[in-house]
């Protein structure tokens, strides 16, 4: 990781910030290419569009997969506001991008969720998710974690 690298990851706690403002849960992603250009951004949309599936990332591989070819997209990294999830973590796989970073870690994001029946967490690990794949793709995170963590302060309601 270098100072780019945080630099984009705060960029994602900015688009985590506006889904949050939207309406949605506090995540966002972005994608940005080998000459440091940001190339797509995207927020979560689960309560918006009324779609279990709509995480930051999976909506960002969607689009990802629609602009652009499986070769560039092995040269670009995927920044997000907080850990893939394991269903997140198979479009990124799918979608060829070969570099992750993120903010937040998953379990950490647990102690925030608790039992909120809006964010039953999936535990698990997205590098566990990668490492059962045919290709590599590099991880770099937990990040910012305080940081990251502002910007899910009083949202989640544990039972
Ligand atoms: N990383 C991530 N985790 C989530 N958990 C619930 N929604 C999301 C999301 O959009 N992104």
């Amino acid at each position: 990781m270098n100072p780019t690298d945080l630099e984009f990851l705060r960029q994602a706690l900015e688009v985590a910030r506006r889904a949050r403002a939207n309406g949605n849960h506090p995540f966002g992603a972005l994608l940005v290419d080998a000459q440091g250009r940001v190339v797509l951004e995207a927020e979560n949309t689960v309560e918006t569009e009324r779609d279990c599936t709509g995480h930051a990332e999976l909506n960002l591989m969607r689009l990802a997969s629609r602009c652009y070819d499986p070769h560039f997209l092995a040269t670009c990294t995927l920044y997000t506001s907080t850990e893939p999830c394991a269903m997140c973590s198979g479009a990124i796989y799918w979608g060829n991008v070969r570099r992750v970073v993120y903010a937040l870690s998953e379990a950490r994001l647990r102690t925030l969720t608790g039992d909120d029946p809006a964010n039953p967490t999936l535990d698990l690990p997205c590098r566990e998710v990668f490492a059962r794949g045919q290709r590599p793709v590099e991880v770099w995170g937990p990040a910012l974690e305080d940081e990251a963590i502002q910007v899910h302060e009083g949202f989640w309601k544990p039972l």
